[in-house]
């Protein structure tokens, strides 16, 4: 496997019960690059971002075929979940902070991981919130709630808060689908900090956020993977009509 390869999906099915969500996808996802995944409502874009974390394991007739490697190894197979979800965190469309003062937020994952000393806790809260842009604007009011800033810094004290355990992947599920466009921006350009330490993937159904910040973007439809490739090439020269329908708003 090419080394750049961080996820290898071969032939994956995902089935809720009779239904089947996700069709034959291949798809190999790149390190270090911001992957994005669009397509209408409906069509399996969040279905397969959980899989990459095995958050769909949870749900009661998920019935999943096919196989997911990450650096070569099978993650539904031989890696244990908590692991796997250490590395592969994942950030939400909805901020969805602990009820708890921003500092514990973030102090949270490293606090399970084991880690107790006050001055490492420190040392990784200061470096997550610093990360994820946020560091300034916090710094001074770590012990107030974090429920109660704007929607805009909750959603980067969720990106510290998943950044402070160490993943090497991030998923976000549309993480700025409920913010102001300054906010989006600010997430925006976090991201594209972000990818030079991380693999990131995310859903959105903005386009024009999947032009600006991915490399590669996969055009989901129905459960399948219609087209993927470098951004530039399906936003300006799709080789799928269906792909070009959907980007130029023909429908959706
Ligand atoms: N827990 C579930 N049980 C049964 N069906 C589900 C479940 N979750 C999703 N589905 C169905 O699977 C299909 C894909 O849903 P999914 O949420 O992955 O789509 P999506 O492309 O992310 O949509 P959206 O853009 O609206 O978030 C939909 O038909 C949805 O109704």
């Amino acid at each position: 496997m090419e080394n750049n390869v961080k996820f290898q999906v071969r032939d994956l099915d995902l089935y809720y019960g009779d239904f089947q969500a996700l069709k034959k996808i291949n798809m190999d996802i790149m390190k270090n690059q911001i992957t994005a995944f669009i397509g209408p409502s409906g069509c399996g874009k969040s279905t397969f971002l959980k899989t990459i974390n095995r958050m769909n394991d949870l749900i009661e007739g998920v019935r999943i075929d096919g196989t997911i490697h990450m650096d070569g190894v099978n993650i539904y197979k031989d890696i244990d979940v908590i692991n796997l979800r250490s590395r592969v965190g994942m950030v939400f469309q909805q901020p969805n902070p602990f009820p708890m003062s921003i500092y514990d937020n973030v102090a949270y994952g490293p606090r399970i991981h084991g880690i107790k000393k006050k001055s490492q806790l420190d040392e990784i809260v200061e470096k997550s919130l610093r990360q994820a842009a946020i560091w300034e604007e916090v710094k001074d009011k770590l012990k107030k709630n974090a429920q109660a800033v704007s929607g805009g810094q909750q959603q980067r004290i969720c990106i510290a808060r998943t950044l402070a355990v160490g993943p090497e992947v991030i998923l976000m599920d549309e993480p700025t689908s409920a913010l102001d466009p300054i906010s989006t921006l600010k997430i925006e350009d976090l991201a594209e900090e972000l990818k030079d330490k991380y693999t990131i993937i995310i859903v959105t159904h903005n386009m024009q956020q999947a032009s600006r910040i991915s490399d590669k973007t996969a055009f989901f439809l129905h459960g399948e993977v219609v087209e993927y490739g470098e951004t530039s090439q399906i936003f300006n020269n799709p080789k799928e009509q269906k792909t070009e329908d959907y980007i130029t708003g023909r429908f959706g």
